[in-house]
């Protein structure tokens, strides 16, 4: 039973800042990679770890991670909106992978954001086009768990995997690597935007586009020096790509949440999306990163990087 992985950075920012023109293709020859190694790959089931922006997730009911067992796509930036074809496949994971003693949380209805629907607009040409099961992990909402918390979440839904109906199953991680974006915190916001981050759903048109025009901005801000943003850590990045590279997840277990922040930003922890998904490639095997590419694009925010595995003894 074949087994895949591909990871990759997100941002919302694609299509609206325009980095230098070199950098536009690099990244998109990365895609097309990513795109020609998946559709080689022909999986019949992806599971898609990615966090949330406070679109979908909120503090009235914050889960470390929670499995999707019905998704919609809010639509955030100009990505799609509408229902993902979620497989049959969730239900059975989040029964195993409880039943491994990981606590998953579970929903009916999740809702995601870009951080779900980007990939499967640019790696699939839709949110309905591959059966998917969505894997919450929560990257920005503090308190987050240990990181090798979510090393063992991977790890147990790649064992689950297994067992599965579906033969051929693509482990697909969204986020990262450093990055800062104005994402508020709950710690020292005003009352306002506490009550955003505790039960922000609905906004008004006239709410998001204000917070999605700063996030834009924050980003010209970025690539033209002028910021206060944490910058970009290129060196941090390619170290982390190197751990990952070399299966070396138990690494990860030794990385305390403030170091992230310190390093690579307080965003930097979606890469808990990778670890994730290479920990549940890992469990089915030994792999081999087999594709990497990495540019820090300020312009987008992100410590840009597309990266694809297959196992060993393929
Ligand atoms: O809209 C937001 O709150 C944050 C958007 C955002 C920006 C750059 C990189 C990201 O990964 C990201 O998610
Ligand atoms: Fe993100």
């Amino acid at each position: 039973m074949p087994v895949a992985v591909c990871a990759l950075s997100h941002s919302p920012l694609i299509g609206f800042n325009q980095p230098a023109k070199a950098v536009e293709e690099r990244v998109e020859k990365a895609f097309d990679h990513a795109r020609r190694f998946i559709a080689g790959f022909e999986p019949d089931l992806v599971v898609l770890f990615a966090p949330d922006h406070y679109n979908g997730f909120f503090y009235d009911m914050m889960p470390p991670f929670c499995i999707g067992t019905r998704a919609t796509a809010l639509g955030d930036y100009d990505t799609p909106a509408g229902e993902l074809s979620v497989a049959g496949s969730a239900r059975t994971l989040a029964k195993d992978v409880l039943a491994a003693g990981i606590d998953v949380a579970l929903s009916e209805r999740m809702y995601v954001d870009h951080g779900f629907s980007q990939p499967l607009q640019l790696l699939f040409g839709g949110l309905d086009r591959v059966p998917v099961v969505p894997v919450f992990i929560n990257s920005v909402a503090a308190p987050l768990c240990p990181v090798g918390r979510v090393r063992q979440l991977g790890t147990a839904i790649g064992h689950a995997s297994a067992h599965l109906d579906e033969q051929r199953v693509l482990f697909l991680g969204s986020g990262g690597l450093s990055h800062d974006p104005p994402v508020p915190q709950l710690e020292n916001a005003t009352e306002e935007v506490a009550a955003r981050l505790i039960d922000g759903r609905n906004p008004t048109p006239e709410e998001r586009a204000r917070r999605q025009a700063r996030v834009i901005a924050s980003g010209l801000d970025l690539a033209a020096g002028t910021s206060s943003m944490q910058p970009i850590n290129p060196e941090w990045d390619q170290q982390f790509l190197d751990v990952v590279s070399a299966g070396e997840l138990r690494l990860v277990d030794g990385w305390s949440t403030e170091w992230f922040a310190e390093q690579a930003g307080h965003s930097s922890h979606e890469v808990r999306t990778w670890v994730a998904a290479y920990a549940a490639m890992a469990a089915r095997g030994k792999y081999v990163m087999n594709y990497r590419f990495y540019e820090p694009v300020p312009e987008w925010v992100a410590g840009f990087a597309v990266t694809t595995a297959v196992s060993a003894d393929a």
